[in-house]
């Protein structure tokens, strides 16, 4: 059965920051992940997971100015000296908390710019290198244009191909279940097709967002599906409850403390 993380960014929000990690132990979560956890003290975070036996699946590394609207500075011209510290800033937060897999976003950038596309892979490069240095993985997003419009990895074949083309084994991909349907569907197919590559999972209910329990995707195939293939990693909860977050884990009775 899969092993689900929390997503702390998007569920457990009545609780504050810190306290969603207890929330989330408490539901029977073993795993969280959560965009960003630099308003936080790292030692903070590391004494929550361990004080609640949680591992911590994924987090993201600094994005730029997130609410100027940036959304990663990899395919960005000018930026790679703060695109590299904000390397070390999540190598930081790695270290304190244990964490495996880190995401490394893109930007808001023209993906048929092939500057920027040269800029996005040696940026990619430099990143997987620091990062296997520390034993991470890093993994990109392809991420649907009506969430995010404008954003540069927009197609799961355009970021299999990369992967393959710089052949770094440490560079894996975030397959958000959500976003392939929006973008493309047939997301078992993809599943089966891409799983040598992938390095997290995510979901949430389509259109919605809410719960993964019901709407265009069905969840109880496609968690078996996971199984089916061999899927060893996480699966990311990054999903808005449609109401309290408590009240919304009906789905999660069968893996409660898995
Ligand atoms: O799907 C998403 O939006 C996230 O996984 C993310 O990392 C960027 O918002
Ligand atoms: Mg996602």
């Amino acid at each position: 059965m899969p092993v689900f993380a929390a997503n702390l960014s998007m569920m457990f929000t009545e609780w504050s920051f810190l306290d969603r990690f207890d929330a989330a132990a408490d539901a029977g979560f073993r795993a969280v992940e959560y965009l960003f956890p630099y308003e936080h003290a790292p030692e903070a975070i590391a004494g929550k997971l361990a004080r609640n036996g949680l591992t911590q699946a994924l987090f993201n590394a600094p994005p730029g100015n997130w609410s100027a609207g940036e959304r990663g500075l990899a395919a960005l011209a000018g930026r790679f000296q703060e695109f590299d510290a904000g390397l070390s800033r999540a190598l930081l937060y790695a270290e304190a908390t244990g964490v495996k897999r880190v995401h490394v976003m893109a930007g808001i950038a023209d993906r048929a710019d092939a500057e920027a596309d040269a800029r996005y892979r040696a940026a990619l490069h430099h990143a997987a290198e620091r990062f296997a240095a520390q034993g991470l993985d890093l993994v990109i997003e392809p991420i649907n244009q009506r969430n995010m419009p404008g954003y540069f990895l927009n197609d799961f074949a355009y970021a299999a191909g990369l992967i393959g083309a710089l052949g770094l084994p440490n560079l894996k991909l975030q397959f958000d279940l959500y976003h392939c349907q929006i973008i493309h569907g047939d997301v078992t197919m993809r599943l089966r097709a891409l799983l040598p590559i992938i390095g997290h999972v995510q979901v949430a209910s389509v259109p919605s967002r809410n719960e993964p329990d019901g709407e265009e995707l069905n969840f109880p195939y496609l968690f078996g599906e996971l199984d089916r293939l061999g899927y060893e990693g996480f699966v990311g909860c990054e999903y808005n409850p449609r109401g309290k977050t408590l009240d919304g884990l009906g789905w999660f009775k069968p893996f409660e403390g898995r």
